[in-house]
């Protein structure tokens, strides 16, 4: 039948994630050969069923996985993370050829992985059909002419490797996902900042930094200071993060470039809200991730030198500055976010944090979460501004012009073209006297080990500084210590803050609205430090606390601006500097759930909760065999995100102990003899199968030994044999060697094949598709749970 393809209700139907886009006849291509199906596309999946009598195999493929199609660019896209991608090395040329891109999160600290899913349909106007509708599914907020990107490189981020990771990486993901953009790579500091208030931004949809949170903080700043700001409110921001630190992309959980590309892509985005740092000078700053005085400033600003040691340099020099704790005088006030003061310390664990009016967010009607950043317009008009906001005061001084310029490397005239929401503190006189603070308003006094005004959770893909942070909740998440030792804040530095080190030994945590820093600028090592009033009448220094030297402030530091603010420069230490801190959500950072494990269903195949095989390097074979086994009777440790396993398995008794346990379990009915994987409601009876496959764990592509048993058609008692280390298959004496094989582990595999490959007969079966090269290589994974293995041929 020509044109097979049965396009149904296309961009029809609407409400359910389950309409179907398009059907049709489908061959997949796997390392085994052809594989004949039918495949169909649903607005939130793909999915593929086997047409055979022999076997009934199905993928899907969730669309959150998913972030591009092409038509069978098969080996041109080849990065780090396409790895086992390409290890099956199709030969495809025919335009009547498709590919589907997957990207899958794997547990923390390993690279995504990235995928090819080769189709083959009819004619070529099916094939591009098919292109186009699954790119319109992939991306149904953009359309392919209208996403067009300004990306800002900082060639010095991090360890210097921007510049390589946007070619191996973000480049690919761009193309495949049909992502345009001008590409711009920063000079120097400020270059970035100057491009976003200055350029004709009209041509882009969306700008993305390809840097640390320090790019982005600039880019903020150079959009707040457009005259014609309000006409890229909605303009979407982005991060691929190649920075130190990185804690904005942590804590969007899209650390991984190649996460953070396909976010950008797919235009998720999410709320982000912004503080707003007035300085002693007046000068106003705007940042989203956090303003850090004390300890934490001083280990960001100081460890600059040791750049080269990329985000090392902040554990390296943590060390050193935990080790010789320095205590600052000074008084912190804060406007507490809850009414009642004991509900600021009561247990809020995975509760966001309610939102008081007049900051009350929840009614707002702006279409935020559509687009990366959403700056809300403001308006004059009290009851039209967003959330019930007081009116902007376009008129402050502060617009204007700074009243005294400061030696930063920022000239006057970059003061924000917005001033958002002032009147929080805006009519607290400095330096604070008793009694003059508005009502609700508390105060702490020094001296202090730290202060931390946090907007996200991770300040750095290495610190989680406030568990119960969230970047859309409106309120600032102070934290601070006074008065401690550095073996009570040790645990909070080095674990994290994990919920149970606040509000004890010294590390204490309130959820503001505002807040007003006044050191005294005394910094000392000695916790019996001056206080505050002794700033008012000073007396002189003792030999251990010295006043700081220009500049006073220095290890105040709004942190991802990329460099020191610092707040009182020539001022004197005995006057007291004022910084007021507040939050506004205002705006909205892209973020994309990628990979849940779980969007990928695998019919029969278990996910296993641990892998013992982890933590294993290649070759080290007795710890494996234990890992094997502990696996296989489900001895595992602590629980983790699904993940498939990669076994090896090298001799007959090997085979057989984990057979035994195999079939000592009840999910294992139908184990046979010989087999490593049993599987009990695969429908077919096909359930019958083994597999050997990779010493390697789970990360990458490996060379290892593999054979594979079809007890369908032999067994251990009729010839079926693993034998030494080079994968060698006896099926009823004849003898195929099939050597090194690659293996790889996809998380996002789909099928659980009973592998009916091995020769022509088994084929054969499968219908009347082309013969594949049965010699080749088996590529497969292994995976588990509890006590049960399955097996997926790729
Ligand atoms: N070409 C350049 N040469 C020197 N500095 C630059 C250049 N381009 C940008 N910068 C500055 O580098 C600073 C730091 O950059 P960025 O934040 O990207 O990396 P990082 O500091 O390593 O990461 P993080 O902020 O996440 O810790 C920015 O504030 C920016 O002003």
């Amino acid at each position: 039948m020509p044109g097979a393809t049965d396009i149904i209700n296309v961009m029809a139907g609407g409400g359910t994630g389950n309409f179907l886009m398009i059907k049709s006849k489908a061959l997949l291509y796997s390392s085994q050969g052809l594989l004949s199906g039918m495949l169909a596309l649903y607005r939130d999946r793909l999915v593929w069923n086997e047409v055979s009598t022999r076997s009934s195999n199905m993928l899907t493929i969730s669309m959150d996985v998913m972030f591009g199609a092409t038509l069978s660019p098969e080996g041109k896209y080849k990065f780090k993370s396409f790895e086992a991608a390409s290890a099956v090395n199709l030969k495809i040329e025919s335009s009547t050829h498709f590919t589907v891109y997957t990207i899958m999160a794997r547990e923390s600290g390993k690279r995504p992985l990235c995928d090819t899913w080769t189709f083959q349909v009819e004619t070529e106007d099916d094939s591009a059909t098919w292109v186009s509708l699954l790119r319109l599914a992939i991306r149904p907020k953009i359309t392919d002419d209208k996403a067009n990107a300004l990306v800002l490189i900082n060639p010095i981020s991090g360890k210097r490797k921007s510049l390589k990771i946007f070619e191996t990486v973000v480049k690919p993901i761009f193309e495949i996902g049909c992502m345009s953009y001008t590409l711009q790579i920063t000079n120097t500091p400020g270059h970035a900042a100057e491009l976003a208030e200055n350029e004709d931004l009209s041509a882009y949809t969306s700008i993305i930094t390809v840097s640390g949170d320090g790019l982005l903080h600039e880019v903020l700043n150079g959009l707040l200071r457009r005259k014609d700001w309000a006409k890229y409110k909605t303009l979407p921001l982005g991060i691929i993060p190649t920075g130190t630190g990185n804690g904005l992309a942590k804590s969007a959980d899209c650390l991984w470039p190649e996460q953070a590309s396909v976010a950008v892509v797919k235009g998720e985005s999410r709320l982000l809200d912004i503080m707003s740092a007035t300085l002693a000078s007046g000068r106003v700053e705007y940042c989203f991730l956090s303003m850090t005085w004390g300890l934490i400033a001083d280990i960001d600003i100081e460890s600059e030198r040791m750049r080269w040691a990329g985000s090392a340099r902040l554990d390296l020099y943590g060390t050193i500055r935990l080790m010789n704790l320095r205590y600052y005088g000074g008084r912190l006030h804060y406007l507490p976010a809850m009414e009642s003061e004991d509900s600021e310390n009561s247990n809020e664990d995975n509760i966001e944090p309610r939102r008081m009016a007049p900051y009350d967010v929840s009614t707002q009607t702006n279409s935020a979460t559509s687009s990366i950043v959403n700056i809300i317009e403001r308006t004059n008009q009290g009851a039209d501004v967003p959330w019930g906001l007081p009116p902007p005061n376009f008129s402050s001084p502060l617009i204007r012009h700074s009243p005294k310029p400061l030696p930063s490397m920022l000239p006057v005239h970059v003061q924000p073209a917005v001033t958002l929401h002032p009147t929080l503190t805006a009519g607290i006189n400095l330096p604070i006297t008793k009694g003059s603070l508005p009502p609700r308003w508390k105060t702490v006094e020094g001296p202090f080990a730290q202060v931390i005004g946090t907007n996200l959770p991770w300040l750095s893909a290495g610190f989680l500084a406030c568990q119960r942070a969230r970047m859309s909740d409106g309120v600032i998440d102070l934290v601070y210590s006074r008065g401690v030792t550095k073996w009570q804040i040790l645990p909070y530095i080095s674990a994290s803050a994990k919920d149970n080190y606040m509000n004890k030994d010294g590390v204490e945590h309130v959820k503001v609205r505002a807040f007003i820093l006044e050191p005294t600028g005394l910094r000392t090592t000695s916790r019996s430090v001056h206080s505050f009033e002794s700033v008012q009448s000073p007396t002189k220094p003792t030999s251990r606390s010295r006043p700081l030297s220009v500049p006073v402030f220095s290890s105040l530091r709004t942190r991802s601006l990329g460099r020191p603010v610092n707040v009182g420069e020539n001022v004197s230490p005995k006057a007291p500097v004022p910084v007021r801190v507040r939050s506004q959500a205002y705006s909205s950072y892209h973020q994309q759930t990628v990979g849940r494990s779980s969007s990928l269903l695998v019919r029969g195949l278990a996910c296993p909760q641990t892998d013992p095989l982890a933590s294993i390097k290649p070759g080290d074979a007795a710890k494996e065999n234990n890992a094997q086994r502990a696996a296989v009777s489900g001895n595992a440790a602590a629980p983790r995100p699904p993940v498939q396993a990669v076994f090896s398995v090298r001799s007959e008794t090997e085979v057989a102990s984990l057979s035994m346990e195999q079939q000592s379990s009840a999910s294992a009915a139908s184990s046979t003899r010989g087999s490593v994987v049993t599987h009990s409601p695969i429908p077919n009876g096909l359930a019958k199968n083994a597999i050997v496959t990779s010493a390697s764990p789970v990360t990458t592509t490996a060379e290892a030994n593999g054979t594979f048993v079809d007890p369908g058609e032999a067994d251990a008692d009729d010839g079926c044999r693993l034998v030494g280390q080079h994968g060698i298959i006896d099926l009823d004496g004849e003898v195929v060697e099939l050597g090194p094989i690659k293996v790889e582990c996809l998380p996002n595999l789909v099928s659980v094949i009973c592998p009916p490959w091995l020769n022509e007969s088994h084929l054969a079966r499968v219908g009347s598709m082309p013969a594949p090269n049965v010699v080749e290589p088996i590529k497969g994974s292994l995976s588990r749970e509890g006590s049960m293995l399955s097996f997926a041929n790729s």
